[in-house]
């Protein structure tokens, strides 16, 4: 059997579906795969504002066009990247295990915090969660707009284009890369929902496929997976709205913490919830509705 995969082709993809299709090889020896590399708008216009090019998400779109379209079988993406309303016709069959869901504040000196970092240090970040929650508690601090691949962020960094910058620890991890970093606690910066893990997507109606991907998923993972996957359809943020989630077994239930700041970092409401491992995705929601009215009652618009 051969199972045609759709990826982007940047280093942190490859690794990411490598990691998968490794995964899925444990427990199916016999599983041929053929990568179907598709090179998206993403990867041709780095440096564009995603304003320009289409809005996030639009490169995962365009892998699993590949599949909608039987060039591919199955679709590999970072999960935190997959916009809230995923695709029609494709579900979430496998996870490998979960690397790590924070985020790291690498410095130009190395393992610094963020309350080491002198006033008016400039901070580098495009990302609407990661500033409106750093803002909050450093509101001295510049903050910058900051693109590119893992490699791009970090030589930015290295020719003092800023003092600091904000990356998921997943993608460093993914990447073996060898730098310093302080890694940021969930309460001061919630993850991206989904952050650090890895979504092997296909076709509703693959019944040849499914129980094959689902018996090499990681069921721990795919628990985080569905609650905050849940969470994010009915938070109802925009891609900028600060918003963040991070899902977690512990002692028999499941729990989730949620926040959802201003963009300028004045406002900050945060939820905290307990519900049952096998109905993950009822986690989600009820976070997402108690993090929507905190926030009305709050002022923050999602
Ligand atoms: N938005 C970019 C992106 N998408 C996935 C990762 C790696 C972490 C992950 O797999 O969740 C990164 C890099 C980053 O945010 O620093």
């Amino acid at each position: 059997m051969k199972i045609r995969v759709a990826t982007r082709g940047s280093k942190l993809s490859l690794a990411q579906t490598r990691l998968a299709l490794e995964e899925i090889r444990k427990k199916h020896p016999q599983v041929d795969f053929e990568l179907v590399i598709v090179r998206t708008r993403g990867d041709v216009h780095q440096d564009k504002p995603f304003t320009e090019i289409g809005g996030k998400g639009l490169f995962e779109r365009e892998v699993n066009l590949a599949v909608l379209e039987g060039r591919a079988d199955v679709a590999v993406h970072s999960l935190k990247d997959v916009p809230s309303e995923v695709s029609p016709g494709l579900v979430l069959a496998m996870t490998p295990p979960r690397a790590s869901p924070f985020d790291v504040l690498v410095t130009r000196e190395g393992a610094k915090t963020l309350w080491d970092l002198p006033s008016g240090a400039v901070v580098g970040s495009s990302s609407a969660r990661r500033v409106a929650m750093l803002r909050r508690l450093r509101s001295d601090l510049v903050y910058k707009p900051l693109r590119g691949n893992v490699d791009t962020r970090l030589r930015k960094l290295r020719e003092g284009l800023y003092d600091a910058i904000v990356l998921a620890e997943a993608g460093l991890q993914r990447l073996g890369m060898e730098v310093e970093y302080w890694r940021i606690p969930p309460d001061v910066l919630p993850p991206a929902p989904g952050q650090g893990i890895v979504g092997v997507y296909t076709l509703y109606s693959r019944g040849d496929l499914l129980p094959l991907l689902e018996d090499s998923s990681h069921r721990e993972t795919m628990i985080q997976a569905r609650a905050e996957r849940a969470f994010l359809a009915y938070a109802g943020g925009g891609c900028h709205t600060p918003i963040g989630a991070y899902a977690w077994v512990e002692g028999g239930s499941l729990r989730i913490h949620a926040a959802a700041a201003s963009p300028d970092g004045s406002k900050r409401v945060d939820v905290e919830l307990k519900g049952d491992p096998e109905r993950p995705a009822q986690l989600g929601v009820d976070a997402a509705l108690e993090l929507r009215a905190r926030a009305a009652a709050a002022g923050i618009a999602l």
